[in-house]
């Protein structure tokens, strides 16, 4: 359950002086990326870069319409611009990110320009990049990546950047040529699933099918580090490609819980390659991060798929810790999912962005401190 806020200045709460040091007393998730302590570099020992940039991101109070009083939230950014501060019922708890961004003040437009768009024009210039969303259920992973109606989410906005729509010169688009191969994959209990394998040809697009593969969420195998015979479309332009994304995404398992009616029950990973210059965008929606308490499911079938999914998140703690480490060995063959992201943990050049998603509602407290601990800094 989460902790009831004191309204009382609490005795344990840290001076402003004091905003690095972790509250001790709220107990520490052991599901965590597990930064590596900042360490003493000299000249000659340059730092050790973190595999992954993590961003903390914060959506909207949900609807409060019918609510008599507007419920405060528990998360602030600080001071410093890059940390948030949690507030419990026995004080406070500081996460450290390499960003921060509260969706009050950032709507997906401001947070895709801050965060997002310097690393699409690396794609653009031929680089990779995976984007990833994490958080538990409700805390706006799909809004982040797929927006509303009137706000268009990160799958939009890069797929335009990346095809140079709205750069147009005398009716002309510029970036004429350029086009993209999409694949979309889901991860479910541990298997991977084609979600595009059954859309019709309609649309004007190009397909590439997948051997046998009109037949219902078609099961791929992986091969070396990639889905074998997945199916892509191609084309170059933004809208008709997001409006194909869209259609096969609602066709992810989903299950309805109190905190939201389409609670994603699966991983889903979309595929961009733009193979006029050899860039490639994973972008990846996890499944709820939620542990089967935080959940509060019952029933044997339904554990064990929390239990599955819970072992992509884990499995990707994991290839994190080995890879800060310098681990000669790095666990990708744990989970589905880490199989999948070989290709990008390996390679040098390679961005990846993890967006923990949280809620700022008190009721979700605890979900809301064990996303930012999985991805926050250890402090100094
Ligand atoms: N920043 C936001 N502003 C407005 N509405 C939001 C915001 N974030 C989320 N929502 C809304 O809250 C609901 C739940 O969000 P969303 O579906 O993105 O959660 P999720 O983290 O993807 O959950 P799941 O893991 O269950 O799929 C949706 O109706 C969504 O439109």
């Amino acid at each position: 359950m989460a902790p009831i806020l004191s309204s009382k200045p609490n005795s344990t709460t840290p001076s402003s002086k004091s905003n690095n040091h972790h509250q001790s007393k709220t107990p520490h998730s052991k599901h965590r990326l597990n930064f590596t302590k900042e360490m003493a570099t000299t000249a000659a020992m340059p730092p050790i870069e973190h595999p992954v940039e993590v961003i903390g991101r914060i959506r909207n109070q949900p609807d409060q319409k019918n609510k008599p009083i507007m419920i405060p939230s528990v998360i602030k950014i600080n001071t410093d611009g890059k940390s948030l501060r949690a507030k419990t019922e026995i004080g406070y708890r500081d996460f450290t990110f390499d960003g921060v961004s509260l969706s009050e003040e950032d709507d997906l437009d401001g947070f895709y320009k801050k965060f997002v768009e310097s690393r699409i024009n690396g794609v653009k210039l031929g680089n990779k990049c995976t984007i990833m969303v994490y958080g538990p259920t409700g805390s706006g992973k799909s809004h982040t990546m797929f927006g509303s109606a009137t706000q268009p989410g990160i799958v939009y906005r890069s797929l335009r950047d990346i095809l140079g729509e709205g750069d147009r010169v005398d009716g002309e688009k510029i970036g004429g040529g350029t086009f993209v191969l999409v694949s979309v994959l889901e991860i479910y209990n541990e298997e991977i699933y084609d979600l595009l394998s059954s859309t019709d040809t309609g649309g004007g697009f190009g397909f590439g099918w997948a051997k046998g593969g009109s037949a219902y969420k078609v099961r791929l195998e992986v091969m070396g580090k990639k889905a074998k015979n997945a199916t892509f479309i191609s084309g170059n332009e933004a809208g008709k490609i997001l409006k194909e994304i869209q259609k096969v995404e609602k066709r992810r398992v989903v299950k309805s819980t109190l905190c939201n009616e389409r609670s994603s029950r699966s991983h889903c990973m979309i595929i961009l390659d733009v193979p006029t210059v050899g860039g490639r965008l994973m972008l990846v929606d996890m499944a709820g991060s939620e542990n089967i308490e935080q959940a509060g499911q019952n029933g044997f079938e339904v554990k064990m798929q929390t239990a599955k999914i819970n072992q992509g998140n884990i499995a990707l703690k994991r290839v994190v810790e080995s890879i800060a480490n310098g681990d000669s060995h790095v666990p990708f063959r744990d989970s589905k999912l880490t199989m999948l992201l070989q290709d990008s943990f390996e390679d040098d050049k390679s961005k990846i962005l993890m967006i923990l998603c949280a809620s700022p509602d008190p009721k979700e407290l605890h979900k809301t401190i064990a996303t930012l601990e999985y991805g926050a800094k250890q402090n100094a």
